[in-house]
């Protein structure tokens, strides 16, 4: 045999080993970071009342990105700005789909709706519907008449109620109600009955706290036996029966409606959307089952969140008088002596608008964004992710980011005056709206709504705690859930300022 040959047998040798062990290691290597789990349920029991933050808490053990198996699905979590943004530089599509689970299922009238639907065209045609004939700048400015009733009916309940008993108002009570009230009446118009209105809110009801119902198949499809046994597989029948029935009773019995604002034409919701299934420019066939999935989106979608952050806003402008001093002296100054505040002045609101980006900046009310999955294999990190992985985003705790904010727990709207920093999906490192191509299509609707109320309640009335309760005993927990609104509920005492 050739000597060469022999004496280079212990070298190739020696280098296949060498191949093996790098082998043996980079597998190893990819396996992306896990808490341990327990037979069957996983890390579900890991996740708590208050998942974002659990998460938060397990990532510092386990570092930003973490894989945990709930019940049968893998899912990995992301909890730094940096690899959200690989994520969405390299892969935004491999998981732009959304988990389908029996619940999203009966959320998206069957996939037919944006938040809960798969990636695909229906999806992408409903999205871009929504964003040019629904939440569209314009459109937004075209519903200004419907905000500035439903806030009037908000100031004129106030100041009703400070007239009676000892003066405290259930202030997260009503502010629930205005967004409910001004976001059905964007939606549904305000012609419809007692009757049908009361349908209605039950409906909204059901579909929100449906979101925090889990069924045993969503995590053990081969459990689904017992969503029949403790009666959860009746409770979801029942309510897209009474749903769709509902939807019938209101949507088919409608009479068209609109409002000549600024001398053009301005509708609300179901009228776009009934015009639009007679426009043939629209590209596509817009169906009943279709304009259901999008008000069912609205509603679910949009209610809880705005709300949520306006609770969160004035719970700020309390705990911090000196804040609350500012606001009030940018708004008497634009105000020049007006009553109201129009929403033409906002512009001017420099520091209303870095107060309520302070705010959500800590109290993002869709703290884990909605998850994502992806459409095919994929590496992130230098990890294989198999096709079919969960994607959680945890974006209240980019919030709270050393890395990226200075003295992150404190709360200073300061820190946004000369910083370009904003929500709208570019710095992945604050991004309450979510990110990427599924980012939420409704923030300059939600934001409006936000400021003219802010600006209007702070405007119109003195705001204090009731007798006996300081500024400590105020908790800042928020809510098991989906959505993170505040735990305690807001009870205040307002007093009509002086305008002059
Ligand atoms: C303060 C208020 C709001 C917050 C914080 C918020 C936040 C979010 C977040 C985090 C997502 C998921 C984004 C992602 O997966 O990356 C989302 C999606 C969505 N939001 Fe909002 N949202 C708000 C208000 C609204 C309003 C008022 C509407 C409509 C009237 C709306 C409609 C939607 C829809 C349709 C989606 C699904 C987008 C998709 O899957 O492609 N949102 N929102």
């Amino acid at each position: 045999m050739n000597p060469i040959f022999l004496a280079a047998i212990p070298i190739i040798s020696f280098f296949f080993l060498l191949l093996k062990r790098r082998k043996a290691n980079s597998q190893k290597v990819a396996l992306v970071p896990s808490p341990p789990r327990l037979p069957f349920i996983g890390n579900l029991h890991q996740l708590g009342s208050i998942p974002h933050r659990s998460l938060h808490k397990l990532s510092k053990q386990h570092g930003p990105l973490m894989l945990l198996q709930l019940g049968s699905f893998r899912t990995l979590v992301v909890s730094s700005p940096k690899i959200v943004e690989e994520v969405i530089r390299n892969n935004d599509i491999v998981f732009a789909t959304r988990p389908m689970t029996k619940l999203t299922d009966a959320l998206s009238n069957n996939k037919n709706d944006i938040a809960f639907a798969p990636y695909g065209e229906n999806w992408r045609q409903m999205k871009k519907l929504a964003r040019t004939h629904l939440l569209s700048s314009q459109k937004v400015k075209s519903l200004s008449f419907a905000r500035a009733e439903e806030l009037s009916l908000l100031l004129e309940k106030v100041a009703d109620e400070t007239s009676r008993g000892n003066g405290v108002v259930k202030l997260t009570e009503m502010l629930n109600s205005y967004v409910t009230k001004l976001i059905t009446r964007v939606i549904l118009g305000s012609w419809i009955t007692e009757e049908k209105k009361a349908l209605w809110s039950k409906l909204s009801h059901e579909s929100s706290t449906l979101v925090f119902q889990a069924f045993f198949e969503d995590f053990f499809p081969n459990l689904k036996w017992l969503d029949v046994l403790c009666g959860l597989d009746r409770k979801l029948k029942n309510y897209t029966k009474n749903r769709d029935a509902t939807f019938d009773a209101i949507i088919k019995n409608h009479g068209h409606e609109s409002k000549e604002v600024n001398g053009k034409n301005s509708t609300y919701f179901i009228d776009t959307l009934l015009d639009l299934q007679n426009d043939s420019s629209l590209g596509f066939v817009l169906t009943d089952d279709h304009i259901r999935g999008l008000i069912l989106d609205m509603i679910i979608a949009g209610i809880d969140t705005t709300f949520a952050t306006l609770d969160w806003c004035m719970t700020e402008l309390v705990r911090n008088p000196k804040m609350m001093k500012k606001v009030k002296d940018e708004l008497r100054k634009v105000a020049h002596g007006e009553d109201m505040i129009s929403e033409e002045l906002l512009g001017q609101l420099c520091y209303l608008k870095v107060f309520i980006k302070e705010v959500i900046r800590l109290h993002p009310s869709s703290p884990l964004l909605l998850p994502r999955e992806s459409l095919e294999e994929c590496q992130i990190q230098g990890y294989n992710i198999p096709k079919q992985t969960r994607l959680v985003i945890n974006a209240w705790a980019f919030g709270r980011d050393k890395s990226y904010w200075e003295a992150p727990e404190q709360f200073k709207p300061e820190r946004f005056f000369d910083s370009n920093v904003d929500y709208k999906g570019k710095d992945f490192y604050f991004i309450p709206f979510g990110v990427g191509c599924r980012i939420c299509p409704g923030m300059d609707f939600s934001m409006v709504v936000i400021e003219i109320a802010l600006a209007n309640l702070v405007h119109c009335f003195d705001w204090s705690l009731p007798s006996g309760i300081t500024i400590e005993d105020m908790d800042m927990i928020e809510c098991a859930g989906v959505i993170s609104s505040r735990k305690q509920k807001l009870e205040l005492v307002p007093i009509a300022s002086k305008v002059n």
